[in-house]
Parts: structure tokens; C-alpha cells; sequence
């Protein structure tokens, strides 16, 4: 048994949200405990990888706004760790005029985020390689592009750590008793905070079964493939080829999406946001493949320069509630437990204002946005209190 200790608090999980939140509470001097069941880094839950998109295309004006203070967070965090986390590349956004493209590009708009409107006519002439389909038009965010995932993780933790802050891994909570002082067991101690933050990404609802709640949220396994470029270089970030994001397409009744190649040279990563439903602890038992059936006809159709067939495939998992979006939120009974949870597939590129956000929740603070798209009370047909 490790060594008891009081921490002004505990943050339990050590993903982008969790590793954020023990960041900007160590920042504001507190005594601070990061707790990960696995030995790190581990590629176990949902941020591990080495890249993902940062985009302000949102279809909700909101992330739009908070995506212009994490960009800045981002920056900062570069600078403070001396590490590049991102590359702007342009997300390229493919859809029919009407629906959820036109709901994009009026966001970005109304929110002055830089943008392209690409004609079709000239299409393929800013876009080489790419077959936009019939009826679809297109814009890039001029925004966007690439963030390290693995890399931003270890930048953050090695900032929480020079701050003081004590991360110990391997260690998984076992139960949680909540209290002006609140006990948190372990498989290797005993730990008591004030306050504690609950980010425990796909496994949220085992923690809070020990603190009388259930939240409506659907673990996925979400298949990552990588697929070959026929001419080597032809999509990649070198060659300035931008993310992408396919709206509504005959082959996909979910969106698609893709990064330039770049981490592993050839090789571009295409995926559909979509997954089989899993336990957190049984991902590699979820086998369905039936995605892949529609990326091939997808990339057949519009990216024939990438030879239809996985080139790799890696594993991640996505935690998503009924509305797709995330929960940020105090425990409704005792307020000095936060929860974060439900990134539902897109929850990354925020991470270090969602640090920021259950900072200030946990420290009883007025958060800097109108949290109420994000809070629980909004699932009251769906929660399975037990309070
Ligand atoms: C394939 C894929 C692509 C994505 N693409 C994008 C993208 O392009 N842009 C974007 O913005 N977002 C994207 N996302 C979403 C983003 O990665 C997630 O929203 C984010 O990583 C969620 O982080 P988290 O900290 O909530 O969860 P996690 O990273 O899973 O962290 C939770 C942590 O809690 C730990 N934990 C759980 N239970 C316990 C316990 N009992 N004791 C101790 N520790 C515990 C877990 O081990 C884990 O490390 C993508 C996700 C996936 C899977
Ligand atoms: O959040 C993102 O940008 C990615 C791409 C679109 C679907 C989900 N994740």
C-alpha cells in the first residue's frame, strides 16, 4: 500500500481531460493528485494516438467561441513545454449545400472564423486527388488542422509534475466515499482531497456506480484505419493537404473523416465516426469491421489515390451521450465532486479549456462559459439516479 496522503484534489483519470484539469489546478496552487488505473502511457482508453483534428467547423456557435480560448491554451502550452502540439493544415468540409453543411458554414460565418468557399469548378485545382461528388460543395477552415495527441499528453503531464503535482499511475480506483473530505480507495492506497474530478473517460459510469449516479453514455470502439497513398506523399501534410470532413454521403450514414499522411509516411488516416458498442474493458473482443466496407466505397469513389484496402488498424474508444455533447458538471448531490465525461468522439481539441472549466467548477467558481448545454440535468428522462 502506497503511502496516505490529503491533497487539496484528486483527479481521477489521466487522459487529455483529466491530465488538463490536474494542470490548470496545480497552475492555481493547489495540492493536486492525478490517479491512472494503467501504467502510462497506455492506449487503453480515448486519447492515446499520435494525431488528431482542432477545427472551429462546429454546427453549434458555442464550441465555435470556447475553440478560440483553446487555441490560445494550446499556444500557451507550447510555449511553456518548448513542444510543437499542432499544424495548421485547413479542414477541407464536404457535404450537400443544404443540412449540416450549410449549418457549418453559417457558424463560421456569424463567427468570422477564416474560411474558403471552394466553387466546384475550380475544385480540383485547389483540392488535386480528391473527386468531390456530384451535388456536393465545399469550404475549408482556414483554422484547423493537426494536433499531437501523444505528444500533447506528455507536454501536460510533465508540466502538471514541474508544478508540483503528483501523478501515480498503475493504480486503479477502487470506490469512493464521498465527504467534506472525500476518500478515494485504490488497488494500491488510500487518498484523501477536498475535492475531486472525476474524467474517467469510457469507464465514467463504474466510478460514479460508487457515488449514486448513472449517466446515459454509449461506449463505442472505434476502428482507426490508415490507408496507402498510390503516389507516396500525394495526401500528406508536407504536400499541404488539408484534414477533411465528408457530410452526408450515399455510402456513410455517419460522417467521415480523414488526416493528412504524416505520422506514418504513406499512410493516410481515414476514418468513419462511428463505432460497435463495447465494454471499456472488452474492446478487443469487439471485432466488427463494417466500417471498413464504407471507407472503401467512400475512398474508391472520391480519394483514388489511396489504394482501398487498410494499410493499418489501431483501436480507440469513443464515450458518447445521447446528444453528443459533453458533460461538465458538479455531482448533484455532493458538489465538490466534478464530472467530465461524454467527449463523444470530439473532445480533444478542447482539452485544455475543459481543464480550465472543471478547474473552476471544482474550486466553486462562476465558469468563464454558459455551461448549460453540458449539464446533467438535461438526461432527466434518461439518468439512472440512485439518489
Ligand atoms: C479514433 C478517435 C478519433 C478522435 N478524433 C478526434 C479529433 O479528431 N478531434 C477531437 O477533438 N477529438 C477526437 N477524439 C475524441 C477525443 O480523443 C476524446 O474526446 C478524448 O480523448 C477523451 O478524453 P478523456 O480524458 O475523457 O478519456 P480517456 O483518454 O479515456 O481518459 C480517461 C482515463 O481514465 C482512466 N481511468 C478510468 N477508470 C479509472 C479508475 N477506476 N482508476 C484510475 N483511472 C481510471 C483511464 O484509464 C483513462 O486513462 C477522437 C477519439 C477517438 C477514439
Ligand atoms: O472532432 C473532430 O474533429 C473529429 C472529426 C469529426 C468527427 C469527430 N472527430
Amino acid at each position: 500500500m502506497s503511502t496516505e496522503g490529503d491533497y487539496d484534489c484528486i483527479v481521477i483519470g489521466a487522459g487529455v481531460q483529466g491530465s488538463f484539469s490536474a494542470y490548470e489546478l496545480a497552475k492555481r496552487g493547489r495540492r493536486t493528485l492525478l490517479l491512472e488505473q494503467f501504467v502510462l502511457p497506455h492506449s487503453r482508453g480515448s486519447s492515446h494516438g499520435q494525431t488528431r483534428i482542432i477545427r472551429k467547423a462546429y454546427d453549434q456557435d458555442y464550441y465555435t467561441v470556447m475553440m478560440d480560448e483553446s487555441y490560445r491554451l494550446w499556444s500557451q502550452l507550447e510555449e511553456e513545454a518548448g513542444v510543437k502540439l499542432y499544424r495548421q493544415t485547413g479542414l477541407l468540409v464536404m457535404g450537400p449545400e443544404n443540412g449540416t453543411y450549410q449549418v457549418i458554414k453559417n457558424t463560421l460565418q456569424r463567427n468570422g472564423v477564416p474560411m474558403v468557399i471552394l466553387q466546384p469548378e475550380e475544385f480540383s485545382k485547389h483540392i488535386p486527388h480528391v473527386n468531390l461528388a456530384d451535388g456536393d460543395v465545399a469550404l475549408v477552415d482556414i483554422t484547423a488542422g493537426v494536433l499531437y495527441a501523444d505528444r500533447a499528453l506528455r507536454a501536460v503531464q510533465g508540466q502538471f509534475q514541474k508544478l508540483g503535482g503528483i501523478i501515480t499511475d498503475g493504480q486503479k480506483v477502487t470506490d469512493i466515499r464521498p465527504g467534506d473530505l472525500v476518500t478515494v480507495m485504490t488497488s494500491g492506497g488510500v487518498y484523501r482531497a477536498k475535492n475531486l474530478v472525476v474524467t474517467a473517460g469510457c469507464w465514467t459510469n463504474t466510478l460514479l456506480s460508487y457515488i449514486g449516479l448513472q449517466l446515459p453514455l454509449q461506449v463505442l470502439k472505434i476502428n482507426v484505419y490508415y490507408w496507402k497513398e498510390k503516389d507516396p506523399g500525394c495526401y500528406s501534410l508536407q504536400n499541404r493537404f488539408p484534414c477533411f470532413l465528408q457530410i452526408e454521403c450515399p455510402e456513410a450514414e455517419h460522417h467521415i473523416y480523414g488526416l493528412p499522411s504524416n505520422e506514418y509516411p504513406g499512410l493516410m488516416k481515414v476514418c468513419y465516426h462511428m463505432g460497435s458498442e463495447t465494454k471499456p474493458d472488452e474492446r478487443d473482443r469487439q471485432m466488427d469491421k463494417s466500417d471498413g466496407d464504407i471507407l472503401k466505397r467512400y475512398l474508391t469513389r472520391c480519394f483514388p489515390g489511396l489504394v482501398p484496402e487498410p494499410a493499418v488498424v489501431e483501436s480507440c474508444l469513443y464515450t458518447v451521450t445521447p446528444d453528443e455533447h459533453f458533460v461538465l458538471d458538479c455531482h448533484p448531490v455532493h458538489n465538490n465532486i466534478v464530472i467530465g465525461a461524454g467527449f463523444s468522439g470530439h473532445g480533444f481539441k478542447f482539452g485544455p479549456l475543459i481543464g480550465k472549466l472543471l478547474c473552476e467548477l471544482s474550486l466553486g467558481e462562476v465558469p468563464s462559459y454558459d455551461l448549460s448545454p453540458f449539464r446533467i440535468r438535461r438526461f432527466q428522462e434518461h439518468s439512472k439516479s440512485a439518489l
